[in-house]
């Protein structure tokens, strides 16, 4: 008789692999033993309920208040770390540099090409676009920039801000921009109407924004198979087109326009015509040298501009921080001047603001991610690699262990210690840059902004009195909320009201004839003005 075999040791197999794939889809979503502390997780999901679509720097920084300065996060299979300590950030970011890299971002490679020098992966691209830029911007060459910076600074204090008091932010983004064209692509935007380059440039700008934050897209990079849904049930993709044609069309038409002027023998010294002179000595194609040039206005436009809009919101809710500021410029600059840069060394009180404003407010409150390259064990903590590293600058600049009041706008606690810190907080960690990144992705722009920010601070303090228009109704110790905030990457204030007035004729007047002045410099970059603009520039 016949007796049934049983196929047991395939049988056998099966349970083993069944078990495994089951074990393995459990983990999915789990923290795993060893990983910093965290919110508790779900299955498959982790943390990705609770992952914040807007603000997640708050959240972050709640977050880091209960669970401490190194925490995790699950996002299904994926970890993320969040750094709001210095100790940690020292650890992993600036020393760790050859564990650390940027995370692989599917919606640069295709909405820019792959070429953006702040989020492409580390690799040739990005060491050729980091090279170049920083040629742009060696002390020499900054230096060249001061005279673009300081008159563009002098039409934001005359034009804008005299004449139309009521749109300072709108002017601030039109001069920041403004600087960075002229340097960069040697043409200026002397006026912000419906359709000019700075208008142009920020819509792009903020298109892409919208579409890179979590929820503006599927989460490509974690569920890869996403990326082939066709484009008709997948309008982030007819987004990403958008974006592109709309950046190639105004980085490659400058770039081209900087390369009619060197055909034609008009240069006029900016950094694109020199990148085209040594094109073949860097190893760059036209395409990369257009992306380079719309990557300094990227880098550097967004960033300088929402740090001056909420340096004017944080002094126009502070009239004693405005008063005092204002009794030591009075001190240091005679009455027959403008300020200038030099001024600054003089006037530890103004750098007191400045400082602070990089604390209250950092333009990029989580920096931009970077990404473990090998397992790392930071005070007892395994760092798996892969791990997403977010730099929780915000929640470490409004950490109450380092901070006395951290909610509170006070520059004064700058003139009590180099980092602003309380006493007896641990500063053994602490550099006085944390809102730059870190790290050999460290932003290359620092000095630049630097010099705009100190020259801007100084014009707009010893030129006008600023009021918010609703200061007697808010709180009178902390007048400032997180609601007055907006979201974003980039962060800068909520549309507000502020009344701005020249501080005496006398300063007006000095205002008038110092642009009279500036007017030179100006004109250097002004060759491809629209009829229109040509005609706004000579009617001033
Ligand atoms: C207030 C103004 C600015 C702030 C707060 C700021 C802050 C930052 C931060 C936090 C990063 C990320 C660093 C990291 O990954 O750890 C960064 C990257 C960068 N910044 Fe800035 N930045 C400012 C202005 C500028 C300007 C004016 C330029 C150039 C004209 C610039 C060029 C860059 C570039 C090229 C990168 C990417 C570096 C890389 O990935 O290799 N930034 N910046």
């Amino acid at each position: 008789m016949d007796t049934f075999q049983a196929p047991v040791l395939p049988l056998t197999l099966g349970l083993v692999i069944l078990t495994w794939v089951v074990y393995r889809i459990s983990r999915i979503g789990r923290r795993d033993v060893g990983l910093p502390p965290g919110p508790p997780t779900l299955p498959i999901l982790g943390n990705i309920h609770q992952f914040p679509s807007q603000y997640a720097h708050l959240q972050f920084t709640e977050w880091a208040r209960k669970y401490g300065g190194i925490m995790s996060l699950k996002i299904a299979s994926q970890t993320l770390i969040i750094l709001s300590s210095p100790s940690p950030i020292r650890a992993l970011i600036d020393k760790g540099s050859g564990i650390v890299e940027r995370p692989r971002i599917r919606l640069v490679e295709i909405a820019l090409d792959n070429m953006n020098v702040a989020l492409v992966r580390d690799g040739q691209i990005w060491r050729k676009m980091r090279r170049a830029m920083q040629m742009f911007l060696t002390r020499g060459a900054l230096e060249r920039y001061l005279p673009i910076q300081r008159a563009e600074a002098v039409q934001l204090m005359y034009y804008d801000t005299l004449k139309q008091p009521e749109n300072i932010c709108s002017h601030i983004e039109r001069a920041t921009t403004s600087v960075i064209l002229s340097v960069a692509f040697g043409i200026r935007s002397p006026r912000k109407v419906e359709d000019d380059l700075v208008s142009e440039f920020h819509k792009t700008l903020r298109m892409w924004e919208l579409l890179v934050q979590p929820g503006g897209h599927p989460p490509i990079d974690m569920i890869p198979i996403l990326e082939h849904i066709p484009e008709r049930w997948a309008s982030w993709k007819t987004r990403c087109q958008e974006v592109k044609q709309r950046q190639q069309k105004l980085y490659f038409g400058l770039r081209d326009k900087c390369q009619e002027r060197v055909n034609e023998d008009r240069r006029n010294g900016c950094f694109i015509e020199d990148l085209l002179d040594q094109q073949q000595k860097l190893g760059l194609n036209k395409e990369l040298i257009g992306y380079i040039g719309g990557d300094c206005l990227e880098a550097g436009a967004d960033t300088t501009s929402k740090y001056l809009s909420s340096f004017v919101l944080c002094i126009a809710s502070h009239p004693e921080v405005q008063r005092r500021a204002q009794m030591d410029i009075d001190r240091v600059i005679d009455s027959d001047r403008v300020p200038s840069i030099d001024d600054i060394d003089n006037l530890p009180y103004v750098q007191a603001i400045i400082k602070e404003v990089h604390r209250y407010q950092p333009p990029l409150p989580f920096a931009i991610p970077h990404e473990t390259t090998a397992d790392e064990l930071i005070e007892g903590l395994l760092i798996p690699k892969g791990s997403i590293l977010f730099m929780n600058i915000y929640g470490l600049y409004r950490n109450p262990d380092f901070y006395d009041a951290p909610d509170q706008f006070q520059p004064e606690r700058f003139m009590n210690s180099e980092f602003g810190t309380k006493p007896g907080a641990d500063i053994s960690t602490f550099r006085s840059d944390f809102h730059f990144g870190g790290g050999k992705r460290v932003c290359i722009g620092d000095q630049f902004a630097q010099n705009t920010i100190v020259i801007n601070v100084l014009n707009l303090l010893w030129a006008f009195n600023f009021e918010l228009d609703d200061l007697a109704s808010r709180d009178k110790t902390t007048p400032l909320t997180v609601k007055d905030f907006a979201p974003g990457l980039v962060a800068g204030p909520q549309p507000f009201r502020c009344k701005i007035h020249p501080r005496s004729e006398v300063h007006a007047s000095l205002i008038r004839s110092e642009y009279q002045q500036s007017r030179a410099v100006l004109r250097a970059f002004e060759q491809e003005l629209t009829p229109e603009d040509a005609k706004f520039v000579e009617e001033w």
